[in-house]
């Protein structure tokens, strides 16, 4: 698998860390081998080479720096989020909080229509249309990593999971996150020394500050890309300290992929979904967008046939999309959602698996 490795400063230890990454000029075949080891180990991937213009990129940052840029009872307009619409510092229903501002937007254009009215007020037209482009490349970029990892684990039905992307009815959501610059600081871990204004986060072991908690993501898969201020990081499973925060290097030429906790039950535990979290440490503004991929409400999640085996027994109990939902909202951020879907060991009655809806 081909790595990039990160030299990070953590319990005052130098450690080179690393995270894969995979270049999709590269044969099929092999991509899509890499895709999946990479998804099994880390659940998270680089991707270059990936196709999406970068005017389409570009004019997708521009509308989200003009937006941020609004005073703010201009951007309130596109508030509260319900959870969909403009927020500030509070994340979801339950009382989590980060350093930052965002955009949660559904990707049905009927919905970006109806909701640039009150975010972009003198183009709403302009605003959709750049939203619905960038939505629809980088859905598509999602579809032809899915079909490849339904390659790579060597599935007779390779389109199983981008299927339920192109659903009319898919749930897939856009968000843009805005994290306001830290001035004085612009260092991995922060300016561990200074003492954070009251109620703010930070990281207890390297004092950084945190601008979206640890958390997985719930869909089947997550695209994002930032602008080029670092901040992204995952959470690899070392044995000996219950886990290192691998810090990924920003690089605006490429998107990130995230594997999500309802490709975790459909692969049954085979792709892991990852957690990850975005620190809120650099003088300047972090700007990142993420395609959150996933299947319309009435989709009931389960995992695949081929994925049980003897010594691989059903994890998960069958949920659709809208119980996980429900399930999620009424939960915090750092939850690990999956485990309330845990199967009991001696239930067999599920063992044929599959997705419907
Ligand atoms: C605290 C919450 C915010 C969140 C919904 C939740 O109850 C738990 C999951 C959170 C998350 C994380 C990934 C995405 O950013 C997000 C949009 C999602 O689908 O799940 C957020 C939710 C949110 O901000 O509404
Ligand atoms: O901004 C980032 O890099 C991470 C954002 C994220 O994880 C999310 O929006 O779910
Ligand atoms: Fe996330």
């Amino acid at each position: 698998m081909v790595i990039a490795s990160v030299t990070a400063e953590s319990n005052e230890r130098i450690r080179t860390l690393e995270y894969p990454v995979v270049d999709l000029s590269w044969k099929r075949g092999r991509a899509a081998e890499l895709l999946v080891r990479a998804c099994e180990e880390f659940g998270f991937v680089k991707v270059v080479n990936h196709g999406v213009l970068r005017s389409v990129i570009a004019k997708m940052e521009a509308e989200g720096a003009r937006f941020f840029a609004l005073p703010p009872c201009e951007k309130q307009k596109a508030g509260p989020p319900t959870p969909l619409g403009y927020g500030i510092r509070s994340i979801g229903f339950n009382g989590d909080m980060g350093e930052l501002e965002y955009l949660l937007l559904h990707s049905n254009p009927s919905y970006i229509s109806q909701k640039a009215k009150t975010i972009c007020r003198k183009d709403p037209i302009h605003f959709s249309g750049v939203v619905n482009e960038y939505v629809k490349q980088v859905r598509q970029l999602a579809c032809q990593l899915l079909d490849m990892v339904g390659e790579g684990l060597g599935l007779q039905d390779t389109r199983v999971f981008s299927r339920l992307l192109q659903d009319s009815e898919n749930d897939s959501l856009v968000r843009l996150n805005h994290y306001p610059p830290w001035p004085g600081s612009d260092r991995a871990g922060g300016d561990a020394d200074r003492e954070p204004a009251a109620g703010k986060s930070r990281d207890k072991r390297s004092g950084g500050r945190i601008g979206f908690g640890e958390h997985s993501d719930p869909q089947i898969l997550s695209i994002l890309r930032s602008n080029d201020v670092d901040g992204l990081q995952i959470l690899s499973a070392e044995a000996d300290d219950g886990g290192v925060w691998i810090p990924v290097p920003a690089d605006p030429a490429a998107f990130y992929v995230i594997v999500g906790d309802a490709l975790q039950a459909m692969t049954n535990g085979r792709l892991v979904s990852v957690r990850h979290r975005a620190m809120a440490n650099s003088c300047r503004p972090r700007t990142s967008t993420v395609f959150f991929g996933a299947p319309s409400p009435g989709t009931r999640i389960t995992a695949l046939p081929q994925m049980i085996r003897p010594h691989a027994p059903r994890r998960y109990k069958s949920f659709t999309w809208a119980e996980y939902k429900k399930a999620m909202y009424s939960l915090r951020l750092g939850h690990n959602r999956l485990d309330l879907f845990l199967a009991d060991p001696d239930d067999h009655d599920q063992d044929s698996g599959g997705i419907s809806n």
